[in-house]
């Protein structure tokens, strides 16, 4: 079966929903999403755990005011509970650490960090990690607590550690959701979902107003396996017999998909684009979901472990049961710990069983032998499904603003769209949905009038270049 359509939309996360709604805004209902999955909404995803629902991917609305996400959120009325990143507790193997000077200190040397950024983008200097960054700000961890502090506020957030990440684009990556210049007053805020539908939620009722119900112009369990295109338009090839010919397409696959060539173009993506999508990071952010018998943590919405050796070992966890969240049961009280790049791939490699047996160790080493054993386990992998390859991105030291532009750009008749590709925004929901909304515009005007004229970077070269270096003459 071939079906025609003008605009088709591979994958029907907040990308496509964002992008559809917007092609319909502008008159253009000839469009399709194409999604492997059985519903819409990408990585937000929840699933039943111990006899409540628990969030695979996103989970806090991120930068308050009129962020598109919480815009969505107040419209449909999800549930959250406010989030409050220094009601935490650390804890190392002799049990609670005073950690309030360690966490001031690194406080003040995050702003200092900050600050400096911003002067450096001013000035026009080049981006250095956010290791040096942090360095230069006077920070530099020298014991395990301070790693642990470390950690949280930096790993936890990026799902990389300083060392790979940008400095420059990770601060206006910060300040551009939460400085309020963008979304306004009260915008410094981050929101935790508690939502019995789901984060979801909010971005199938934002689909369900453009979409009729079971609408013949979405594919579900459609998996897309090659995309042939030329200059006259693109044939999208699929895990069944159906192929579908348009005139446009949006690929909103994750980076991470892209880089791991699940899909297959033909013919192939030139250089320039390779190069674009090579150059960023797909991190990979895996929550652990343990279920007990009774609440033995803290109150506190965050508990930190504070490994002797590892860094980011079992590090952060969470509180499902903290006042304000869910009630505290007789048979399910969740306490759930996050793992990044080393450890979340590792995990992903174990059964669910070794998981467990690991994260108990830990939890022995914080609370002692008396604590009850789990008795459920849940283990996202979300590096090793060939749907996503990875949670979330993250900007690296070494991408250029033009490999950005270059990742970012169309080629042919294949426009792009994902939170990857936002220069804002990457990471979040609201990068994800502003990059929707900008190709949809993008072909809406090849459409009505004439296309935007493409930004890319055949070569990108460095501000020296090797004919001025006397060492390579
Ligand atoms: C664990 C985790 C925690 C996160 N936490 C937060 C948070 O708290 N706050 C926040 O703002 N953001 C968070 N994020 C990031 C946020 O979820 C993403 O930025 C956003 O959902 C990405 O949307 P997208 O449309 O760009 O991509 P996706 O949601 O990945 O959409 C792409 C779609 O393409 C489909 N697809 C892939 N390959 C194929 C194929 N071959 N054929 C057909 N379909 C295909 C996928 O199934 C998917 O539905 C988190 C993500 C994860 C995973």
């Amino acid at each position: 079966e071939t079906l025609h359509t003008k605009v088709v939309i591979l994958g029907g996360g907040v990308s496509g929903i964002s992008a559809a709604r917007n092609l319909t805004a502008g008159g253009v209902n000839d469009f399709m999403i194409i999604e492997a999955r059985d519903e819409l909404g990408g990585r937000a995803q929840n699933i039943d755990f111990a006899d409540t629902k628990v969030e695979l991917g996103c989970n806090w609305v991120q930068g308050l005011g009129t962020n598109p996400v919480n815009v969505l959120r107040e419209k449909y009325g999800l549930k959250t509970a406010p989030n409050n990143g220094d009601d935490v507790v650390f804890y190392d193997e002799n049990g609670l650490v005073n950690f309030t000077e360690a966490y001031n200190t690194f406080g003040e040397a995050y702003d200092r960090m900050s600050e400096l950024a911003l002067k450096r983008l001013q000035n026009g200097q080049v981006d250095i990690s956010s290791r040096v960054g942090l360095d230069l700000a006077g920070w530099y961890p020298m014991t395990p607590l301070d790693e642990a502090i470390e950690y949280y506020n930096f790993d936890w957030e990026y799902g990389e550690n300083p060392e790979v990440s940008s400095l420059l684009y990770g601060v206006l990556n910060d300040e551009y959701s939460y400085g309020e210049k963008i979304f306004g007053e009260g915008s410094d805020g981050d929101l935790f979902v508690l939502d019995e539908r789901g984060f979801k939620h909010i971005f199938l009722e934002a689909a369900n107003e453009v979409l009729k119900k079971n609408d013949p112009r979405v594919l579900l369990n459609t998996k897309v396996t090659k995309i042939a295109h030329d200059d006259q338009g693109v044939t999208i090839h699929t895990g069944t017999d159906t192929i579908i010919k348009a005139e446009y397409a949006i690929v909103t696959f994750s980076v991470g998909v892209l880089q791991h060539r699940d899909v297959q173009f033909s013919p192939r993506l030139p250089d320039w684009k390779m190069e674009g999508i090579y150059a960023f990071n797909m991190a990979t952010y895996t929550k652990i979901f343990l279920n007990f018998p009774h609440q033995f943590w803290d109150d506190t919405q965050y508990t930190m472990y504070v490994d002797p050796d590892k860094r980011g070992y079992f590090a952060a966890w969470q509180n499902l049961n903290a006042p304000g969240f869910l009630p505290k049961k007789t048979s399910n009280n969740i306490f759930f710990v996050t793992v990044t790049q080393d450890y979340a791939y590792q995990v992903e490699s174990m059964s669910d069983e070794e998981v467990k047996q690991e994260a108990m160790k830990v939890l022995r080493t914080m609370y002692g032998d008396d604590i009850p054993e789990a008795t459920d386990i849940l283990v996202p992998r979300w590096h090793s499904n060939p749907l996503f390859r990875g949670s979330y991105s993250n900007w690296p030291i070494g991408e250029l603003d033009q490999h950005h532009t270059n990742l970012k750009a169309p080629v042919g008749r294949l426009y792009f769209a994902g939170e990857a590709l936002s220069k804002e925004a990457y990471g979040f929901l609201q990068g994800a949905w502003f990059t929707g909304e900008e190709t949809a515009t993008h072909i809406m005007q090849c459409i009505n009038s004439k296309c935007p004229k493409i930004e890319y970077y055949p070569m990108i070269y460095n501000t020296k270049t090797f004919k001025e270096r006397k060492d390579f003459a």
